[in-house]
């Protein structure tokens, strides 16, 4: 991810992609055999598996796109399955880790609204218990710090777009075949979209709003718009509210080494996804349920 977030003048100017100035190109593409090599392994295992007498399902994406491929005589085959897995890693590994990490060090440095989130969940699910996909639709304020997160620590800052013809917008020309770049990052910090000092992660903005994250509210698109829009949004959703919920609902924070809230770093560290300068450093105190 580090390797292809680094900035690399070929994005500039493309002819140099065979160049490959910084080497970026051959690195990534090593890496990326490497992970490759490893869902090859996995598949092999679980293709062993299924054949031996007596397999039961794991119940999951692999045996899923398996039993699709044998009922549809291989429609999938091997390298794309191998291939997909590898997209899918890739794609929702970072960016859920990383707003996770976001919405975590937001709430560590601003106690108050880490309060607020605290008695929600202990209200309408109990302490101590964890937060299941119908519930979070009764959490409006842990949806409302989801979203304030999309909105100050998108996980995607930037989104490539190609334009189809050559356009005019704001005075500017953009010529056919050109690379746009969606500044997400920029959009959600924008004083003429957000009222109420846009830098400042406060999740009351989002309540009683109909501002949403799924692709129809242009100020917040996270998961991007159109259809080339993220296709894990229903499960990156659900893994966000869950582990978020369990992180604050079965656990107390302390800071490390006394570190103050208010001198938490919250400087970003720029890349093909946005994660914190500085990792959080917290630990957990943990809460038995009643
Ligand atoms: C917080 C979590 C996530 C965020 C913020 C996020 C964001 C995005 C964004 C902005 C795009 C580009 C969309 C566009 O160009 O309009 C994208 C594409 C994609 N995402 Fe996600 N994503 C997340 C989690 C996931 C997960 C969990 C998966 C799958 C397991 C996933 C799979 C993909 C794939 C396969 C694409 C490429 C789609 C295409 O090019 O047609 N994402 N994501």
């Amino acid at each position: 991810m580090k390797e292809v977030g680094s900035p690399n003048l070929a994005d500039c100017f493309p002819v140099l992609k065979v160049v490959d100035p910084h080497g970026i190109r051959r690195r990534t593409g090593s890496y990326f055999w490497k992970l490759l090599t490893i869902f090859k392994g996995l598949v092999d295992k679980r293709l062993k598996l299924r054949n031996e007498d007596g397999y039961c399902t794991k119940n999951d994406m692999l045996d899923a796109i398996l039993n699709n491929a044998e009922e549809n005589s291989q429609e999938m085959y091997r390298d794309k399955i191998e291939r997909l897995s590898l997209d899918l890693f890739v794609a929702g590994t970072d960016t859920v880790t990383s707003t996770v990490e976001w919405a975590m060090a937001e709430l560590l440095h601003n106690p108050n609204i880490m309060s607020k989130a605290k008695a929600e969940l202990e209200n309408t699910i109990g302490k101590g218990n964890l937060v299941e996909a119908s519930d979070i639709a009764r959490l409006p304020y842990l949806q409302a710090i989801v979203k304030e997160t999309f909105r100050l620590h998108p996980a995607v800052p930037l989104l490539p777009r190609k334009a189809e013809v050559d356009l005019e917008m704001h005075g500017y020309t953009v010529p056919k075949g050109a690379q746009v770049l969606v500044n997400m990052w920029a959009i959600g910090r924008d004083p003429k979209l957000w009222d109420n000092n846009p830098s400042l992660f406060s999740p009351e903005r989002f309540l009683g709003s109909e501002i949403d994250f799924r692709g129809r509210s242009f100020e917040l698109t996270p998961f991007g718009a159109g259809r080339r829009m993220c296709p894990g949004l229903p499960l990156a959703i659900r893994l966000l509210f869950l582990m978020l919920g369990l992180l604050i609902n079965s656990f107390d924070w302390m800071l490390e080494d006394g570190i103050k809230p208010e001198d938490m770093n919250m400087d970003e560290k720029f890349g093909l996804t946005l994660g914190k300068a500085q990792p959080v450093l917290a630990v957990p105190i943990f809460k038995p349920s009643n």
